[in-house]
């Protein structure tokens, strides 16, 4: 009976829905009652040779049998519509959470991990709050009025009935703390070889290159057999509880009959009052196996129930506290003051007072070498963390003022890991502006340089991507990427290495065409080829977490520096160094 806060939360939700579920439970215990007391007379009227009133009783029990059948039924209805809301409920409580976390949630927890507590986990809430918490209440409730019902027949059948039925529900509370851990435990090793396995297959080709299946492949077998042998502790516990509560059930009704026999040899009790206590005997103990069965379809969301817990109660690396929507009339200004961050954790800072300005409608592009802390600005100004000292304005508002979902729908960003869904092209475009017309798809995909490439597609703006935009090359989903964040129409444009999966060709001819594309809006390109900034209005270098120049290409290529060795060490022509 582990009757865990988190599932007690669940349930608080569909407190009606499970009430009715439970008083229909109770009605269906009710029926069984009825037909036990009716059967009891019939029989006892069989005995004595009466049987003027055996029609009416039968057609009585039919009738009884016929209600427990329409009662069953609405019962299991109501008590599927209350465990589907609560999954509804917890899965979209859950998801929004999981976007106020963030990507930095996913730096610690692993995706397949959440994945399970998301699908398995919440379905065995369902079946925990919708099966085993109304046939508890049942089981609660039902045995001792039958029990006061039996004493008004036999007091004396309570002497093998009340012990066993104490027996059944509370012997098995010994090792409760027992069963908890073991379902912890369980589910702890199911969770992992969900991770597992969800990363062996996404990283399958780098897997193959590194010739590492097979060794993950042992190592997935491992993991297969551990949960194989959790399964087995767990399973062995809770068969020892089934078979306590088995053989208390067993005891009682063999006392109970020895008792109603002894009565009846001894002429102190009717022979309908032997056969009542025999019958309703029998029911008295009908909630506690009904329970035992259901405790096993709920025994996986009590086991799940401290991950769901704590992927619920998970903090955001940024509180969103912010009340301000950030809605810009014109393109604003981006404005980085005195910025210093460390990742926890990390024994150096990312960034250390950072300063500088990205003008209103103007293309601004940060390049440094790997590691310089890019990436970290862009995070910054999306608040995935905040800054640990200086602040980040836009349009003059610092950032933590404005609501986190209206600050990243202000900032569309294109990332060097593009995410497509199983979907066709244009409903991989359409994410971002659901009403786009198909001639506003087109635009978008022409600036990005992927019109024709989509029109040479079987089914052009049809054809369906496959997952994570698998059947397209690492440059058309960038360009596809790119297209969907115009169409995003938001008034600061982000492209973090977006264009560093296109071939450097058509890099610099992308990058033109997606900034006369981006209009006036304000524009933050970061890249390490310098093909890709060269034509931006200004350029911040950053150097191992500090500003280490601002400029045009051509003033810091005159000035030498941090900026002159990132051209050297591209592709830089003769021209470029010297423009
Ligand atoms: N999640 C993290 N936890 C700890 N340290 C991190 C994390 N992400 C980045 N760092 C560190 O912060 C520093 C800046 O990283 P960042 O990704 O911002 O650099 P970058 O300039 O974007 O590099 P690149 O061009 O290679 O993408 C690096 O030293 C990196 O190791």
């Amino acid at each position: 009976m582990i009757v865990h806060p988190e599932l007690r939360r669940a349930a608080r939700h569909v407190r009606r829905p499970l009430l009715a579920a439970t008083l229909l439970q109770a009605a269906v215990t009710l029926t069984h009652l009825a037909q036990a007391a009716l059967l009891a007379v019939a029989l006892a009227d069989v005995a004595r040779g009466v049987t003027g009133r055996l029609p009416v009783l039968l057609g009585a029990v039919l009738a009884l049998v016929a209600a427990r059948a329409w009662l069953g039924h609405r019962q299991r209805r109501t008590a599927v519509r209350a465990g589907a809301a609560v999954r509804v409920r917890l899965r979209d409580e859950l998801l929004a959470h999981l976007g106020r976390l963030g990507p930095a949630h996913l730096t610690t927890a692993r995706a397949g991990a959440v994945r399970t507590t998301l699908v398995d986990g919440v379905e065995g809430v369902d079946a925990y709050v919708s099966r085993y918490l109304p046939q508890l209440l049942v089981t609660l409730a039902v045995p001792p009025l039958l029990l006061a019902a039996l004493a008004l027949v036999e007091p004396l059948a309570l002497l093998g009935l009340v012990p066993a039925l104490l027996l059944a529900l509370a012997g098995p509370r010994a090792w409760d703390r027992l069963l908890a851990r073991r379902g912890k435990e369980h589910w702890d090793t199911y969770e992992a070889l969900g991770a597992d396995y969800l990363e062996a297959l996404q990283g399958m080709p780098a897997l193959r290159a590194a010739g590492a299946v097979g060794r993950t492949r042992q190592r997935l077998e491992e993991r297969s057999s551990l949960l194989h042998r959790a399964t087995v502790a767990k399973l062995r516990v809770s068969l020892v509880d089934t078979g306590l509560t088995d053989l208390a059930v067993q005891g009682g009704t063999v006392a109970a009959a020895l008792l109603a026999c002894g009565s009846a040899v001894t002429g102190s009790t009717t022979a309908t009052g032997t056969y009542l206590v025999l019958l309703i005997a029998a029911e008295c103990f009908r909630p506690v196996r009904d329970l035992s069965r259901e405790w096993h379809a709920g025994y996986l969301g009590a086991s799940a129930a401290d991950g769901l817990a704590a992927l619920r109660t998970a903090r955001p690396a940024v509180a969103d506290t912010g009340t301000v929507p950030a809605r810009w009339s014109a393109p604003p200004e981006l404005r980085f003051e005195n910025v210093g961050f460390t990742y926890e954790g990390a024994g150096r800072p990312a960034l250390c007072g950072v300063s500088f300005t990205a003008e209103a409608g103007r293309t601004t592009a940060l390049v440094g070498p790997s590691g310089a802390g890019k990436s970290t600005l862009v995070a910054l100004l999306l608040r995935h963390h905040d800054p640990r000292t200086g602040r980040i304005t836009v349009a003059g508002r610092d950032v933590a003022d404005h609501t986190l979902d209206s600050l990243r729908r202000g900032i569309a960003v294109v990332s060097q890991h593009t995410h497509l869904f199983h979907d066709t092209v244009a409903g991989n475009l359409r994410l971002a502006a659901p009403d786009a017309t198909d001639a506003e798809l087109t635009r978008a995909a022409r600036t990005a340089g992927i019109h024709d490439e989509i029109t040479a597609l079987p089914d052009g703006y049809a054809t369906v991507v496959g997952e994570r935009g698998a059947t397209l090359s690492g440059g058309q989903r960038q360009r596809l990427a790119l297209a969907r964040a115009l169409l995003a129409d938001a008034p600061v444009l982000v492209l973090d290495e977006a264009t560093s999966a296109v071939d450097e060709r058509r890099e610099s001819g992308i990058v033109r065409e997606l900034l006369a594309a981006a209009g006036d809006r304000t524009v933050l390109v970061v890249a390490h080829r310098i093909a890709a900034v060269r034509d931006a209005d200004r350029i911040v270098v950053l150097d191992d977490g500090r500003v280490d120049a601002v400029g045009t290409h051509t003033a810091l290529v005159a000035a030498g520096g941090v900026y002159t060795d990132l051209v050297r060490a591209g592709h830089a022509h003769e021209g470029e160094l010297a423009a």
